[in-house]
């Protein structure tokens, strides 16, 4: 990545953020629903019986509230009645604070790791032990605890877990956790939560992606958490970038591709203003660092010049220049990794397989249909022309078939996910314009017909198989073009628990530059018999 100019590059300082370090005073923990009741914690399992802070009970009033009552990420400090205060008392009341904050730091040792859970930086919050806690610790509102209920969630997923206290006490955070392990809940949770209401005060929260169909999807998830509440989230489409006038949109969240965001900062008339945008996500941050993204990505975070603002990184990959660069231009962050750093999910079985040929791929993959076509399938490949020739193979063989790129109109790429999500196509062959970020629940198998071209690649692609804990299986073939490049497989697939063979191993490891060699094309028609 080039050291140039860039905001995201340049060592910028923020103020100190207002609730930093409050969790560390945090001694006593009180239910804090606003209507009195926690219907919802019920159906919140209890993680650790040592918590003695969770409470669980259905529609039950709430004891009389305390003169000053703590939440944690909150200024909750009702009522001005003064507490009389002894010396001797004063200091047995720090020592019971300082064994209560120790027991506390064991007890988060243990939680983070038996989830997986590292993190650095100063004063991490404590994980959450349940979702419950989002009520007794931050005084989440019920209808957000609905929403996890009608969603079917009971248990928060590792990232969630800590992400979520770390963003709801007011730090900025970047963090890496595997592909399916909920991320998107675990940055629209918080937001929603601070956001409280609905308001006129322009755009208040910004997430950035990658791709249209991420945007599209990450959109409808927001929607679906902040059900019951009237918070105006908007997708940047193309429709709202020609004809609205930037200076009058209600919007509480808006969720965008850079570039279309970018637009709408250049505009000479009616431009956007995301000079008071209080929380920035960007997902799947290291692409948005990528060359071809950065300058856009840039202009964003720049235009989001609010002092106070809480900036978040998230992804399943975290090279070592996004690190960097979260480093210099974050305050006070916490990073936060989920398992190995260099894993995918270890929910997926990974199989290499050597192909020979594309002659022998294409037959390789004939021959899996043939003897179990196991249904949603995904099939990588590396270019646009790639997928429709394999298309232009498939489609014929009595397999509903669709194929996704970027050289689609808006409108069939919809239609072609749209199609797939309804199980009216069974295999969808894709660029990597679908390799990260995608969830589709029900995907069994991911084909990386052509070998990836970096092991992020690899990671992202394989992940939309083995989601939300479901079994997955990744089949890769290679050619003598790509073994050069198996070694850096084969350590993602240790990493993440896979066997690999010993030959395997002893390759030597080769530096891995973008890998997109030549391929002999996929069709078996003379070319003038193409369409
Ligand atoms: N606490 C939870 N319990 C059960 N399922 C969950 C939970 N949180 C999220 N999910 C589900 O897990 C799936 C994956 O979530 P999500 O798309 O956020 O993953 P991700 O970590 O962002 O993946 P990727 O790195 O591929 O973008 C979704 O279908 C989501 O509804």
């Amino acid at each position: 990545m080039e050291k140039d100019t860039s905001f995201l590059l340049t060592g910028i300082k923020f103020n100190k953020k207002r609730f930093a370090g409050d969790f560390a005073l945090f001694k006593k923990r009180k239910q804090s629903n606003d209507d009195g009741s926690v219907d919802d914690l019920s159906y919140f399992k209890r993680e650790d019986t040592e918590a003695e802070n969770v409470v669980v009970s259905v529609n039950k009033k709430r004891k009389r509230k305390t003169k000053a009552e703590r939440v944690e990420g909150f200024s909750v400090f009702k009522g001005s009645d003064s507490v009389p205060v002894v010396i001797n008392e004063a200091t047995e009341q720090e020592e019971n604070n300082q064994k209560e904050l120790n027991r506390q730091n064991e007890r988060d040792l243990r939680l983070r790791k038996k989830y997986g859970i590292h993190v650095s930086g100063n004063n991490v919050p404590s994980p959450l032990q349940g979702f419950a806690e989002l009520s007794t610790r931050y005084g989440c509102e019920s209808y957000l605890l609905h929403n996890l209920v009608k969603l079917g969630f009971k248990e928060p997923t590792p990232i969630q877990r800590q992400a979520i206290p770390v963003l709801l006490s007011g730090r900025e955070c970047f963090a890496k956790a595997p592909t399916g392990s909920g991320k998107t809940l675990a940055f629209v949770y918080p937001m929603l939560m601070k956001l409280k209401q609905p308001s006129k005060d322009g755009i208040r929260a910004v997430i950035l992606c990658h791709t249209r169909e991420l945007a599209a999807q990450t959109t409808r998830e927001c929607k679906k958490m902040a059900k019951g509440n009237k918070f105006r989230i908007k997708l940047m489409t193309k429709e709202l970038m020609r004809n609205t006038d930037f200076t009058k949109l209600p919007c509480d969240i808006l969720v965008s591709t850079p570039r279309r965001l970018q637009l709408c900062i250049c505009k000479k008339k009616k431009k956007i203003d995301l000079s008071r945008v209080e929380y920035l996500v960007l997902d799947e941050s290291d692409k948005l660092f990528e060359r071809s993204l950065l300058e856009q990505t840039d202009s964003v975070v720049k235009a989001c010049s609010n002092p106070s603002i809480i900036r978040s990184l998230f992804s399943a990959t975290l090279p070592d220049f996004v690190e960097d660069v979260a480093r210099t231009v974050m305050h006070d962050a916490v990073r936060v990794i989920v398992g190995d750093k260099n894993a995918a999910s270890e929910s997926i079985k990974q199989k290499l397989i050597f192909a020979g040929s594309e002659e022998g791929k294409l037959l390789a993959l004939r021959q899996s249909f043939a003897e179990s076509l196991n249904p949603p399938m995904l099939i990588f490949v590396q270019s646009i022309e790639r997928a429709e020739e394999l298309y232009g193979e498939l489609k014929f063989d009595s397999i509903r078939v669709g194929v996704i790129h970027s050289n689609l109109s808006q409108e069939q790429r919809e239609n072609v996910i749209d199609d797939f999500r309804a199980g009216k196509t069974w295999v969808l062959i894709a660029t990597d314009v679908l390799g990260r970020g995608m969830d589709f629940k029900g995907v069994k198998c991911v084909i990386n017909y052509d070998f990836p071209d970096c092991a992020a690649s690899y990671i992202h692609r394989i992940g939309r198989s083995g989601r939300a804990g479901r079994i997955g299986e990744a089949i890769t073939f290679y050619t003598e073009d790509d073994i050069p490049y198996l070694r850096n497989i084969a350590n993602v697939m240790i990493a993440s628990g896979c066997e690999v063979p010993s030959w395997l191993i002893d390759m030597p490891k080769k530096k891995w530059k973008k890998h997109y060699p030549r391929r002999e094309s996929i069709s078996t028609k003379p070319k003038d018999q193409e369409e």
